[in-house]
């Protein structure tokens, strides 16, 4: 009885239907199978495991997707760290993927292959909701934030170079065209989600030129969105009143460059759900859009069956929406809620509980 109120109370949905007009899909289904081709990358570390489960519980619920299986695995072309070109070939031809963790070595070796992928299909918006999922209690009830990264530039673009030793420079690129194009997005999302404030997060007291450019392009935008209400917020003040109080930002979309949105984005996820296990993204481009987990590959954990897959599960759901495919989107969310709310024997260890990762899968399949 219990049990069934808490899973009548979930079904509260994260993910809207309604879709930005910018980074739309354009694929078509397969004639020959009526399916659609997904280019799937599993990623290091948990990827394997993780990807496993989404396979398994998009099998059961009969989801209309072949998916296409592709190696991302660092290639130096003339000293450049590249994607292979079949892995290419298949996003291109797909236009969209799903995409599991993909570790980077410290301080030496290959570029990020994350951050390769984003620069190589143009995938210039990180969108990153994070909300508290009912029946699972962490600091704050009803966290509901949804912030978006400039995914192409700021401190990412790796322009660095020892000028003599013992003295490093890292340079922050910021361009007016990509600016545009990631705030565009984000007013965008902010009338699809239907969300009527667009708060963008900088620090143009100090960063005066780049971070001022940043803001000063979301005003010149402004007047194409009469309906969405421009605030600008400094990062510091952002981190307080978030930690604060996450509730002030449930009607608002926030945007900022690359850096500020990689490290508050970890915070919303760990005011949403105490874990980073739970929050799913969307990097979108123009033609082609990857969707993956926020987390890395969690190396501590890998292959011991102990990773949670939800954020992965998550990131398919929004793939789903974006892919038109709202019916399968809303049935694998429901099962994924219903799951972790149905108790600590349904949940990872990250969320306090005993499940396995294969066992969370089973206990979703079976709420389909
Ligand atoms: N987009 C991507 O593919 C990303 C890749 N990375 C890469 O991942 C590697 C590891 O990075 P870390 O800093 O350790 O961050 P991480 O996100 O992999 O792990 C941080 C902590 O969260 C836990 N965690 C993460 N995902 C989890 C899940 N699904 N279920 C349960 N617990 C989970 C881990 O066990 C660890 O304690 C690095 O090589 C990094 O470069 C990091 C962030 C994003
Ligand atoms: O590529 C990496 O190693 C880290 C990428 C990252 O921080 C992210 O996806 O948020």
């Amino acid at each position: 009885m219990f049990k069934s109120q808490i899973c009548r109370r979930v079904v509260s949905r994260m993910f809207s239907a309604k879709q930005p007009s910018i980074g739309k899909f354009t694929g078509r289904p397969d004639p020959k199978t009526g399916n659609f081709k997904v280019s799937f990358i599993e990623g290091d570390g948990i990827g394997p495991e993780i990807s496993k489960s989404v396979k398994d519980i998009f099998a059961a619920a009969k989801v209309p997707i072949d998916f296409e299986s592709v190696v991302v695995k660092p290639l130096l072309v003339n000293g450049v760290t590249s994607i292979p070109e079949e892995a290419q070939k298949s996003i291109n031809t797909n236009l969209v993927a799903l995409k599991g963790p993909l570790a980077t070595p410290v301080g030496k070796g290959h570029r990020s292959m994350n951050l390769t992928l984003r620069k190589t299909f143009g995938l210039f918006a990180n969108l990153r909701p994070a909300k508290s999922v009912e029946g699972f209690k962490t600091i704050y009830d009803n966290v509901d934030l949804v912030l978006i990264r400039e995914n192409t530039e700021g401190e990412y673009a790796g322009i660095e170079h020892a000028i003599v030793p013992g003295v490093v420079q890292s340079i922050k690129l910021i361009t007016r065209e990509a600016s545009e194009r990631v705030i565009r997005f984000a007013y965008e999302y902010a009338r699809a989600a239907e969300r009527p404030r667009l708060i963008v997060v900088h620090k143009s007291t100090i960063q005066r030129l780049s971070d001022g450019l940043f803001v000063d392009v979301a005003k010149e935008l402004q007047s194409e969105f009469p309906d969405i209400k421009l605030e600008t917020e400094l990062i510091d003040n952002a981190v307080l009143n978030t930690v604060s109080d996450p509730s002030k930002y449930s009607d608002a979309v926030s945007v900022c460059p690359n850096l500020y949105g990689d490290i508050l984005s970890d915070m919303n996820s760990g005011l949403s759900a105490g874990s980073l296990g739970l929050t799913p993204s969307g990097n979108i481009g123009h033609k082609v859009s990857i969707f993956e987990a926020v987390h890395g590959s969690a190396p501590d954990i890998a292959g011991q069956d102990k990773a949670n897959p939800t954020a992965l599960l998550l990131s398919s759901v929004m793939m789903l929406h974006h892919m038109g495919l709202h019916e399968h989107a809303a049935q694998i969310e429901k099962a994924v809620l219903t799951t972790i709310a149905a108790g600590p024997e349904c949940r990872t260890g990250d969320l306090k509980g005993t499940a396995s990762t294969s066992s969370f899968t089973e206990a979703v399949i079976k709420r389909l």
